[in-house]
């Protein structure tokens, strides 16, 4: 032991991370339920959100903005008896002792309280809550409606009429419909949206073709890494619906997003060549395994077969152990670990085409190596995945409290189970990117 007296320790100080230098975000916290920001969005100024494709919006006498945004966040107006709904199920979802309760609460975005704001002169509250698309560059989003049935107990005749009668033969035959979505496409960069009127003329093969098309897969291969991330968060809240008797949730959505510049540097195209999509990382980064990260509901443990009865996971052996000295003569070098640092060396090692726009394409290069470098010092196992699924929108969710009359949610687990078989067939397709 030293006798010197201890010199006083200095905090290591973090690089500030890309998403905080450019868009002056918060640092993401890995606790599912966030605690209330003590004074959310204090003196910053509120703006409309821009990137909801689907739900309520502005109306005419401007009372209804539609969602805003503020520091990482998205403010949604209460206005309807049923949006007031909405604030007691995150409220009641924060404190749940329920399991079934406490596993939703990671499928859902992070709730960060309800509060009182002034926009454009009208003073409402509003429910906040994280930002789904925060962090992203091009912003790939979706908004997949669950259930055959979209009106809920309470609903009057004239709502069950108008709900029966909308979208009515996608929801017949998939158990969800799509009220909209926008894609950045990759080999234009060009953004297309896609309303509710669009929504409503999707029936049959169209619905599976609309889908093709967010992820960016319409006259070009789908990409596997891309729907192994989407499949990985499925298939959770997919094992969670067929058991969960706890909610009913009528009208809720899948909120699906991706950063298709994240996709272009994983899948896309390059000026000279189409770059193999083989190459493409086929499971989300993951920079240390902890005993979460080997519980088979992680993408990372797919084995890539699929079964009837759904995703077949690799089984975990434990290792034979082996006397020293064999262990020491039968020693042959491994083989070069493929890990995320080397993938990042890799990439440093691309020559690019300094050709055309060269400042434009360095500074986006640039960007993606400091998001990539970001993603690997970070402290949580999987700190900045690119693509993400999560149920919005409860201002139809009806707790079951009654324990001896719980049944499972028919309604909204057929709508899951029909979405995950069409990811499913998706997957198939791209076998031959890993064969
Ligand atoms: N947490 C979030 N992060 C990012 N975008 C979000 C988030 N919540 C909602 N949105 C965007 O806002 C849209 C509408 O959200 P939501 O369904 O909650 O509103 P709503 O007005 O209740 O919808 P509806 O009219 O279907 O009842 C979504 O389609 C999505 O584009
Ligand atoms: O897709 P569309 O044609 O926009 O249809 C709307 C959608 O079904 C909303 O979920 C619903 O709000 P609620 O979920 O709050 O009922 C809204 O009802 P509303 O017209 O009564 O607001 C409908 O108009």
């Amino acid at each position: 032991m030293s006798n010197e007296p201890s010199k006083p320790r200095r905090a290591v100080r973090r690089q500030r991370s890309i998403y905080q230098v450019h868009y002056a975000l918060p640092r993401r916290s890995t606790e599912d339920m966030a605690t209330p920001l003590l004074t959310p969005c204090a003196g910053l100024a509120l703006s409309a959100f821009g990137l909801q494709v689907a739900g309520h919006r502005k109306t005419e006498d401007t009372k209804f903005t539609g969602l805003l945004q503020c520091n990482g966040t998205v403010l949604k107006p209460i206005l309807k008896e049923s949006q007031k709904r909405e604030v007691d199920f995150y409220t009641r979802l924060k404190s749940t002792t329920n399991p079934d309760l406490i596993e939703l609460r990671s499928y859902v975005p992070k709730y960060y309280g309800c509060r009182k704001f002034t926009y454009k002169g009208f003073e409402q509250d509003y429910i906040i809550l994280e930002d789904l698309t925060q962090r992203m560059l091009e912003q790939c989003v979706m908004d997949v409606k669950i259930g055959k049935r979209t009106y809920d107990p309470l609903a009057t005749e004239e709502k069950i009429k108008s709900e029966t009668s909308k979208y009515a033969l996608c929801k017949q035959q998939y158990g969800f419909c799509i009220p909209g979505y926008q894609v950045y496409k990759l080999a234009t960069g060009k953004l297309l949206k896609f309303g509710k009127d669009y929504g409503k003329k999707l029936h049959g093969h169209m619905v599976r073709e609309a889908i093709r098309n967010y992820l960016n897969g319409v006259g070009a291969p789908l990409c596997r890494a891309l729907i192994l991330q989407f499949l990985s968060e499925l298939w959770k809240i997919q094992k969670w619906a067929r058991r969960q008797t706890a909610v009913r949730l009528y009208s809720t959505s899948l909120l699906l997003v991706y950063d298709a510049t994240r996709l272009r540097d994983c899948c896309g195209e390059t000026d000279d060549a189409l770059v193999s999509r083989s190459k493409c990382r086929t499971a989300p980064v993951t920079r240390r395994r902890s005993i979460h990260s080997l519980h088979p509901l992680g993408g990372g443990s797919f084995s890539g077969q699929l079964s009837p009865r759904g995703p077949v996971y690799k089984k975990l052996t434990s290792v034979p152990i082996t006397p020293l000295k064999t262990a020491r003569d039968s020693f042959t070098p491994p083989p070069a670990i493929k890990s995320p640092w080397s993938e990042a060396l890799d990439k440093l090692n691309t020559n690019h085409s300094f050709e055309h726009n060269y400042e434009d394409k360095l500074s986006k290069i640039k960007m993606n190596y400091r998001a990539l470098l970001d993603e690997l010092s970070s402290d949580t196992p999987n700190p900045n995945p690119w693509a993400a699924v999560k149920i919005i929108d409860f201002a139809h969710a009806f707790f079951n409290d009654d324990d001896d009359d719980a049944t499972v949610d028919e309604n909204f687990k057929q709508g899951i189970d029909s979405f995950v078989e069409i990811f499913e067939g998706f997957l198939k397709e791209t076998d031959s990117q890993v064969a």
